[in-house]
């Protein structure tokens, strides 16, 4: 086969055919240029019918096919094959699914040669298997069958068209081919890359995912366990049902007075409404370091929740519960903050229960719910009465 272009094989060139020739080539390599790999297709053997679709379409090639590599069996699959009827009547009748090994037959051999092979007259020629074509109607009389390579010029199969006629296929042909499989290489590698990237993106969100779940379940698990208020520092509510418990048994076999003081304060949500939250935050800060300033080794300070303080005074007589418990209330009045011009001022309601022998005689014997139940009434009745005071259950509470 002589180097330059022939146009004597097979066909009569005029000089209008040459152009005919050149436009539909640029058609076909512009089409090929424009096939999305990333969004239109989401299965590669879809892309491959459109890339040789579009071969079909704009050449004088009468069957075009596709065969992938399966490079762990060494065999060539044909993914893929159209002819150009039916194309035009948008049919994919005549596909039979064959394979070859590398090696075998024209296909085989552009496989394993990894160069192109022409079969000028497939009846003559001893490298044509034919393997069943003849049977189905599609057997040809000349075909090339060319190896398409990835970009890291792996092989990726082999493209071939064919022609019923023997000796069909020029040199011109041969160009062409040369170009279209560098190109289909080029955007099958593009797109199993882009579809690898996917998958790995996929694989790792899932990941992340799963690393985020098992994060938040062990910060869940760690919360649950925790004793520890995370913003104040203080012992929480768990710490405290803990506690009280203790120190009810310690008034029962010892009958050692205790008082429960539950803290709250005024009007919190007008501070975040008002400064913001990470201001509130900052007030609740500030409070619970004061009201550590407040108790004794053996109390017990907790935050209850929200801008709710509890304190359990152990072996503390109704009296001095009542003084400590104005103390703090005065404490927190002195606290002040600066914003701006503002200067920022709270105050505190108390509800506070005494469990005591001396002051307490006609009080109903309380269990544990009952005497936070009993706090909370008086807190409330603080709060009814005006805020900013400490009110000590009573009987009369129950009652009003
Ligand atoms: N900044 C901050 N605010 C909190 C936190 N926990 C609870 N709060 C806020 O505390 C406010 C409590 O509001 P309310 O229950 O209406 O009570 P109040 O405004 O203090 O009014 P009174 O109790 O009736 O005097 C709400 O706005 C909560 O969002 C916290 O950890 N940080």
């Amino acid at each position: 086969m002589p180097e330059n272009i022939n146009y004597e094989i097979g066909v009569e060139h005029g000089m209008e055919d040459i152009v005919v020739d050149l436009m539909n080539s640029l058609s076909t390599i512009k089409e090929l240029s424009e096939l999305n790999y990333q969004l239109s297709v989401n299965d590669e053997k879809l892309l491959l019918d459109k890339a040789l679709s579009t071969l079909i379409q704009n050449q004088d090639m009468e069957r075009c096919s596709f065969f992938l590599l399966n490079e762990d069996e060494q065999v060539l699959v044909n993914v893929t094959g159209l002819s150009y009827f039916e194309v035009l009547e948008d049919l994919n009748e005549s596909f039979q699914s064959r394979q070859f090994k590398v090696g075998e037959g024209i296909i085989g051999l552009a496989a394993e040669k990894k160069t192109l092979q022409h079969c000028h007259n497939c009846r003559e020629d001893e490298r044509f298997i034919n393997n069943g074509a003849e049977m189905d109607g599609a057997m040809p009389g000349s075909i090339i069958s060319v190896p398409v390579f990835a970009a890291n010029l792996e092989l990726i199969g082999v493209l071939n068209i064919s022609h019923p006629e023997p000796y069909y296929f020029t040199e011109w042909h041969i160009r062409l081919l040369e170009i279209y499989k560098n190109m289909l290489g080029q955007l099958i590698s593009n797109y199993r890359l882009f579809h690898q990237m996917e998958r790995q993106i996929a694989s790792r969100t899932t990941k992340l995912e799963r690393a985020y779940k098992d994060i938040k379940r062990l910060k869940e698990h760690y919360e649950n366990i925790s004793v520890l208020d995370q913003l104040t520092g203080l012992y929480n509510r768990r710490y405290f049902y803990n506690q009280i418990k203790m120190t009810m048994a310690g008034y029962e076999r010892y009958g050692q007075a205790m008082c429960l003081l539950i803290m709250d304060i005024d009007h919190f949500k007008s501070i975040n409404d008002n400064y913001g939250h990470i201001f509130g935050d900052q007030v609740l800060i500030d409070i619970a370091n004061l009201l550590k300033t407040q108790v004794r080794h053996a109390d017990v300070l907790v935050r209850f929740g929200g801008e709710e303080f509890v304190i359990i005074f152990t072996n503390t007589s109704c009296a001095n519960g009542i003084m400590f418990a104005e103390r703090i209330r005065k404490e927190v009045n002195q606290l002040f903050w600066q914003k701006k011009d503002d200067s920022i001022r709270v105050t505190m309601s108390i509800g506070l229960y005494c469990h005591d022998n001396d002051c307490c005689q006609s009080m109903p014997r309380a269990n544990i719910d009952q005497i936070i139940h009993y706090a909370d009434m008086a807190l409330y009745a603080a709060k009814k009465r005006g805020r900013n005071q400490v009110v000590k259950f009573s009987k009369e509470l129950i009652e009003e």
